[in-house]
């Protein structure tokens, strides 16, 4: 059938360039229909569903490198379960109010008795609807300024977020529907620790002392299990707090753990999906849930707590993890430093772990494997955060047993490589330092050239740091010609980052000219 004018319903001969999904008589219609209502709905994905990934997104066209796929108003941010004390106005960390003889408080909301930054929040669009909800109950949350420990989190905050999606049922009935729809992996939720906690004290919280009553307890409990499941941790060191918010396309965006995509939150708490790589058109658009310097095992095993899922992508079913062999480790029972031991069945947590020179015959179990990885994790736990030397410590004594892409060694090296660059921003910075973050981050490059390509947040950051020091050397007056070459190439590539990613902060880098 011919295609149709979206605007006039003439015969259409043109499509729009950027989702391919409507089509014009013409570009004065093509040009009206953009201004009037295509600008916000061109899209260039659409959401499937398959047995592997449930509902996901694709791409409906070829996306390039660096492009904004799409931003996402927010259904809900607020605190996550346990939180530092924060605003419910504005998100921002709260301030102590000092008055002599008195001990220090936070400014109270005149209405419900949470703590908030100040009158002027007491209005904000987001604490108005819960307020009175909050106020009717008669209850006020103890929440203090604890001095000796400012990073104390308050755990009555865990009820703010369900309450604010609850509220959608009466302000957004279509939004609160869609939040219905969102997967939840309740029944394995159930069987946790917390979900424990939450049945007890969220549960009665909601019912009883807010007075909701017409929510079941499967109702909030579903609720809290979707909000786990779908929640995006959103960042604002400005602020100094971390809380959480639910959107509708996050809420279809799957795993991988070679992510194409990478996201930011706007200054509106928006989520930004810029895409870090090409996305060719059918291609699935993915996001990683997890950390890229994890071996396998710990990354399946944090998905599966977190978001309930075994991951099969192809990082995690080829063990040499795109040629890092990041969860391998040296032969014991070989002479040559290059024969590593890697897992037989990667996606297996009971795989034996065999060495790959086929004429050795050293193999390991499973939980031999994982004993030897939690001593690791215990080893780099126990270093100190802010002394460099015993990171360097730990390469050195680790590197006749582990290869230089080990996960724990890269997990060392990126410590170090942010360590040694804080360094620098308060004293002297010295050059043996700073060549040291140089190879670092070149090493460190190199990996995430393979596991997080492209325009992504790891590779950006990498790139800034290894631009600042360049900029350090020339400072010094010891850059050399390749690396001033070097340094010019970092920043190009950062500028182009940086078009459509705000976070990327290029003047850090210095100009090289
Ligand atoms: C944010 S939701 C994504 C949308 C979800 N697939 C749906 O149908 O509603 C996260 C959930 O999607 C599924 N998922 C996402 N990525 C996956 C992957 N790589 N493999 C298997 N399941 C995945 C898991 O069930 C996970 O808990």
């Amino acid at each position: 059938m011919p295609s149709l004018c979206s605007v006039c319903s003439a015969p259409a001969a043109q499509r729009c360039a950027g989702c391919q999904q409507v089509a014009y008589c013409g570009r004065d219609h093509q040009r009206a229909d953009w201004k009037a209502q295509h600008r916000d709905q061109c899209r260039r994905f659409k959401v499937v569903r398959n047995d592997r990934l449930g509902r996901h997104l694709v791409a409906t066209r070829h996306i390039k490198q660096g492009e904004i796929i799409y931003r996402d108003e927010p259904y809900a941010v607020g605190p996550k379960i346990a939180n530092v004390p924060l605003c419910l106005g504005c998100n921002r960390q709260l301030m102590a109010l000092r008055s002599p003889g008195q001990s220090d408080r936070f400014y109270e909301c005149s209405r419900c008795g949470w703590p908030l930054c100040g009158a002027s929040c007491e209005e904000a669009a987001q604490h108005r609807p819960e307020c009175s909800v909050l106020a009717a109950s008669g209850y006020r949350p103890n929440i203090r300024p604890n001095p000796a420990n400012p990073e104390h989190r308050e755990s009555a905050y865990c009820v703010i977020v369900p309450l604010r999606v609850l509220l959608l049922e009466r302000l957004a009935p279509e939004r609160y529907a869609t939040v219905q729809t969102f997967e939840s992996h309740l029944p394995e939720r159930l069987a946790s620790p917390l979900y424990g906690v939450l049945r007890s004290n969220l549960v009665p919280f909601v019912r009883q002392v807010l007075g909701l009553e017409r929510y079941s307890e499967q109702t909030v409990l579903q609720l809290s299990a979707i909000l786990d499941t779908n929640c995006y941790e959103i960042r604002m060191p400005e602020r100094h707090v971390k809380v959480r918010g639910l959107y509708p396309l996050g809420a279809m965006l799957s795993h991988d753990c070679r992510p194409n995509t990478k996201h930011y939150f706007d200054d509106r708490l928006r989520m930004v999906l810029v895409a870090t790589v090409d996305i060719p058109e059918g291609g699935v658009i993915h996001a990683s849930y997890t950390q890229p310097l994890l071996g396998t095992v710990q990354r399946r095993l944090a998905l599966r707590q977190a978001k309930c899922f075994d991951c099969t992508c192809a990082r995690c079913t080829d063990p040499t993890e795109y040629g890092t062999s990041a969860s391998g480790f040296r032969c014991p029972n070989c002479r040559r430093a290059t024969n590593l031991v890697l897992a037989v069945e990667p996606t297996n947590y009971r795989s034996v772990w065999r060495c790959q020179n086929r004429r050795c015959a050293y193999q390991e179990r499973a939980e031999q494997y994982v004993a030897r990885c939690e001593r690791l994790q215990q080893e780099l736990l126990g270093l100190n955060r802010t002394e460099p030397a015993g990171y360097e410590q730990f390469l050195a004594s680790n590197q006749t047993t582990l290869h230089p892409w080990n996960a724990y060694i890269l997990q060392a090296k990126y410590a170090l490589t942010q360590l040694l660059s804080s360094t620098r921003q308060t004293k002297e910075p010295s050059e043996s330092a700073t060549r040291r973050v140089v190879e670092l981050c070149r090493d460190l490059l190199a990996v995430a050239d393979r596991l997080e390509p492209g325009y992504s947040t790891f590779r950006a950051k990498l790139l800034l740091e290894l631009g600042a020091a360049l900029a350090t050397l020339q400072a010094l007056g010891v850059l050399s010609e390749p690396e001033r070459q070097e340094w010019r190439t970092v920043r190009g590539e950062l500028e182009c980052i940086a078009k459509t990613d705000p976070t990327v902060d290029v003047s850090s880098v210095g100009d090289s000219g």
